[in-house]
């Protein structure tokens, strides 16, 4: 559907008024943008499409639209300051150009900025400070992208990088490893700012009132309790990039697979490691990566070398043959301590399914802390690395995280935080924010496997919590057994949708003489809350919601149609880095009913 609206943008088949009515199924941040000239919806939706193209994961799509956002509050403020618009102005730079620029910081998606006057330059992997020379790449009417070429001048942020794959032509994971730490928790900071700064403005919130300081993670390395690894027949050679011409196109590939050429996948360049940023079809291969925890890199190492050894092959992203395809390894702390590990293989069906058992038996025996090594199958031909279905090959099919005085089960389908000691902070911080009393019925909307809503039980009268994962409320049910929780209630239905109209979820919250819910959690994905969903909660009127976000953008966006009409007063944001090193930031806004 992307890729026609594009196409048929390209080739000026389309009036604006049709293209409007498209754009109506892209996402809000994008419809934000005004109709007025073909041209700049072209602009706008290219980029977001073309992310999509390259099969990059939504998350990356939802940054880099951000990055847009970002940019196009710099051409709304052009406008505002009684300049041309920037599909009018002139550029006052070529494609091809090499000019010297200071960074002046970062966009939401991580690239450092500068500007030439008001046009702005997007140049990943530099650091604010710098003064670069840089090549400039792709040229837009009002911001262009550029690449460092030589770092002129250092920047007192710049640190040393303890990662070998860390760079611009490394794994793609961590982006921000030659920054100081102080320095990436300032540019979260004022990037969550920037996002909130319409809302302030329209709204005459104080910022210094609402905004708290942002809290840091504890630990910046092995810090991450999930990895998930990628076997590719396709091996990412740094600098690969540079050779253009080489690589193989998806086009040129559907095309012999039109001509029933058959596309063979090379089993002697068997690789498992992560893949580079914008480069969906390659695997660096991943010898320790520094966020994960030393036992995830222990095992990483030996699976990576037993099943090279083995007579199977990677799952090939083209052709869609192969049987390897995944590696999650995933940890957690139970109540006595004791590190529990998760290894789970993704893989497709067919003729391999039995090979991975005698090599799980190997491992599980081999590191004392797997508790679980699970094998899930899949036919899906996107990234996902989610099972339709799954089988035990070592131990148990879950793990448990002991937190607040909760111990939480999940399997491998189901959420978790991934990173534990931000975890309890940020919880902590939800259970401060929903300041509840013992009649107080509470509502955690997303609760996953009911961390949540089993943290806040022992403070309130009772939760429900609501999730559309099945796994995920099975094991909410589960977790609330395992530790005792009588007053908690967990409901399988989709947020997406208007389920929470349903007269069965409202006679639930009618019964036995529990009030409705009067405090509402909600803890969407980065897409978050869907507008019904927004409609609903405006009607249901609770007294106070609690909003935890994993991406500030659509938050305010809720947050301003949640405002509507003053209905609630924003009392606080705190932002918190559960991700050091990526550009990623978890946020937590109170909605207090005036
Ligand atoms: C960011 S996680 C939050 C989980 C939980 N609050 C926690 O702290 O572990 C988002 C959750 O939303 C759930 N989810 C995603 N889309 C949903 C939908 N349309 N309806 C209901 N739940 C959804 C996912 O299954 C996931 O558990």
């Amino acid at each position: 559907m992307h890729r026609h609206l594009s196409f048929n943008l390209a080739t000026g088949f389309l009036s604006s008024q049709r293209a409007f009515t498209l754009c109506k199924h892209i996402r809000k941040t994008i419809l934000t943008v005004k109709v007025i000239r073909k041209g700049s919806i072209f602009e706008r939706i290219s980029e977001y499409d073309s992310c999509r193209f390259l099969g990059l994961p939504v998350t990356t799509c939802c940054t880099t639209t951000h990055s847009l956002s970002d940019h196009s509050k710099e051409t709304d403020s052009k406008k505002a300051n009684g300049q041309s618009s920037s599909s009018t102005q002139k550029v006052p730079i070529r494609r091809g150009e090499e000019l010297e620029l200071r960074i002046q910081g970062l966009v939401s998606g991580g690239d450092g900025i500068s500007r030439i006057g008001r046009y702005v330059v997007m140049i990943p992997h530099a650091v604010p400070g710098q003064l670069v020379k840089v090549v400039i790449g792709r040229v837009r009417s009002s911001y262009a992208n550029a690449k460092v070429i030589q770092v002129v001048e250092q920047s007192p942020y710049e640190t040393e990088p303890v990662c070998e794959h860390f760079g611009q032509f490394g794994c793609g994971g961590c982006k921000f490893q030659h920054i100081s730490y102080n320095k990436q928790l300032e540019e979260k900071y004022q990037q969550v700012l920037r996002h909130y700064e319409g809302l302030f403005t329209r709204s005459n919130y104080i910022v210094e009132n609402v905004m708290k300081p942002i809290v840091g993670s504890p630990v910046i390395f092995g810090y991450r309790n999930k990895m998930e690894f990628t076997f590719s027949n396709r091996r990412w050679i740094p600098g690969d990039h540079l050779g253009e011409s080489k690589r193989i196109s998806s086009a040129v590939v559907e095309e012999n697979l039109r001509n029933e050429v058959s596309f063979k996948t090379n089993e002697e360049d068997f690789v498992l490691g992560l893949k580079p940023a914008g480069h969906f079809d390659k695997v660096l291969p991943i010898e320790y990566c520094h966020i994960q925890e030393t036992v995830a890199n222990e095992i990483l190492n030996w699976v990576q070398k037993r099943t090279s050894e083995m007579h199977t092959t990677a799952y090939d992203v083209y052709s869609h043959q192969g049987f390897l395809r995944n590696l999650v390894i995933r940890t957690a702390r139970n109540e006595r301590n004791e590190l529990e590990v998760m290894v789970n293989f993704v893989t497709s069906f067919g003729e391999d399914s039995s090979l991975l058992r005698p090599l799980a038996l190997e491992l599980g025996k081999q590191f004392s802390s797997i508790r679980s090594i699970v094998q899930n199958f899949t036919t899906s031909k996107g990234g996902a690395s989610k099972g339709e279905e799954e089988q035990v090959l070592f131990g148990c099919n879950y793990i448990q995280h002991y937190v607040l005085g909760r111990t939480l089960r999940f399997t491998a389908n189901c959420f978790f935080q991934t990173n534990p000691l931000q975890t309890e902070k940020l919880y902590q911080i939800v259970r401060e924010a929903a300041n509840l009393k013992v009649e107080d019925v509470v509502l955690d909307l997303f609760c996953g496997i009911g961390s949540i809503g089993l943290c806040l039980a022992s403070d309130c009268k009772y939760v429900y919590g609501i999730d559309v994962v099945e796994e995920a409320i099975q094991m909410a049910k589960l977790n609330a057994k395992i530790n005792g929780v009588r007053n908690a209630e967990f409901i399988l239905a989709n947020l997406e949708k208007s389920s929470l109209q349903d007269p069965e979820i409202q006679r639930l919250f009618h019964r036995n003489g529990i009030l409705p819910p009067n405090v509402v959690i909600v803890d969407p994905p980065r897409g978050g809350l869907h507008s019904t969903l927004i409609k609903w909660l405006r009607w249901m009127k609770p007294s106070r919601i609690v909003y935890v976000s994993c991406n500030p953008a659509t938050q305010v966006r809720d947050l301003e149609s949640l405002c509507l009409m003053q209905r609630y007063r924003l009392v606080s944001i705190q932002p918190v880095d559960m991700f050091p090193h990526t550009p990623h930031i978890e946020c937590i806004a109170i909605l207090e009913r005036i």
